[in-house]
């Protein structure tokens, strides 16, 4: 067999026309496991409400953000699977879960290159069932429809592999050298409440009351909340962070139900009334910088800090292509690479 690998990140619109935006969101919105209702409920709350008004404020806000090669995910994305192409001994693909370049393209891709057993590779170091799961069963739905005898196997949510851990840890320290900061905050992409309890394969462990995720269950190996809190304990143990010294919180909230708190926007501002003059902020939801990094953090974030007072506001990149993180997947694809083949 002939091996391959597919990595598979979010995906963004073809350009910040609000045509674009609204096609990109119509595909992303419409997935039963992002917005997780019916689907007669589903198209009317996103084609009879959501895509009347979001396509244009999202649009402006990608303008903002918006590079001359293109949208900063998707670019930073390329960079990243080039660079772990040239390290490994097996072609390395890329696809998008919405947009282009799509799942379907990057497994053709493989296909055409003789490739027969892919590692399918999300890049989410935390499991969520509106990131990982739907990619994963997308590329079955594929796989069985096209590429009948290709075999899959995917790589797990690494949100505490000691690889993952020291390299995320590793750029914190760099990137915040030099920076005088009081408070850390650690923002990962939220979730509604209701994506946790849906996850949970004991169906009674995920409480979101507080200390279910820190009493260990089975529940963990799929609850995103468990996974952030987690990571962030690891590279706080790691850099020596003393407590009270950083937090934890939830950003980029849609609609009206309850998403997991605390909420980014509110803690940014509570932090700055409480005093903090300067803070740092660190996304590790996000492996590669995107709207809701640039535009929702690095800008609106500021904006929010500074109106309360708040004086410094340092971002942390996401690992984005940084060769010692090139370096870890160019391994762990390797070390799968060269496993013995399976009876
Ligand atoms: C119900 C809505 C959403 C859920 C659930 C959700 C989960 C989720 N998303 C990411 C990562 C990214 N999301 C991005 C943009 C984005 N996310 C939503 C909605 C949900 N996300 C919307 C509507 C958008 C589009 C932009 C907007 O209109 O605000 C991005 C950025 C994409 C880019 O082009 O740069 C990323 C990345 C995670 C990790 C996650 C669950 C854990
Ligand atoms: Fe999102
Ligand atoms: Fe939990």
């Amino acid at each position: 067999m002939s091996k391959g690998v597919l990595l598979v990140n979010l995906g963004s619109p073809e350009s910040t026309d609000p045509k674009d935006v609204k096609k990109y969101l119509d595909e992303f919105l419409m997935d039963e496991r992002v917005i997780d209702v019916p689907y007669w409920a589903r198209t009317l709350l996103v084609r009879g409400i959501i895509l009347n008004t979001r396509p244009k404020k999202s649009a402006e806000a990608y303008q903002k953000i918006w590079w001359e090669e293109g949208s900063p995910l998707i670019v930073l994305s390329e960079r990243l699977r080039d660079k772990v192409d040239d390290l490994t001994s097996v072609p390395v693909a890329l696809a998008m879960r919405y947009g282009k370049p799509s799942i379907l393209q990057g497994l053709q891709e493989l296909h055409d290159k003789g490739v027969d057993e892919v590692l399918l590779f999300p890049l989410y170091p935390q499991f969520a069932m509106a990131t990982t799961e739907t990619i994963l069963v997308l590329a079955e739905e594929l796989r069985k429809k096209h590429f009948p005898n290709m075999k899959f196997t995917s790589v797990p949510a690494f949100y505490n592999h000691s690889d993952y851990i020291r390299v995320l840890a590793n750029s914190i320290s760099e990137s915040l050298e030099n920076v005088d900061y009081e408070h850390l905050l650690f923002s990962y992409h939220g979730v509604p409440e209701r994506h946790i309890r849906k996850s949970d394969i004991t169906k009674s462990h995920c409480k979101i009351d507080g200390s279910c995720c820190q009493t260990p269950s089975a529940a963990h190996q799929f609850c995103y909340r468990h996974q952030c809190y987690e990571t962030t304990r690891l590279v706080a143990e790691y850099l020596g962070l003393e407590d009270g010294t950083y937090s934890v919180s939830f950003q980029s909230r849609l609609g009206f139900d309850p998403w997991l708190k605390p909420y980014t926007d509110r803690t940014i501002e509570r932090l700055g009334l409480e005093g903090t003059k300067k803070m740092a902020i660190v996304t590790p939801a996000f492996v590669s910088d995107c709207l809701e990094t640039l535009e929702e953090i690095a800008m609106e974030g500021k904006e929010i800090f500074e109106e309360v007072g708040g004086e410094k506001f340092t971002v942390v990149p996401c690992l984005n292509d940084r060769d010692e993180w090139v370096k870890i997947l160019a391994r762990w694809v390797d070390e799968w690479a060269t496993l013995p083949v399976q009876a």
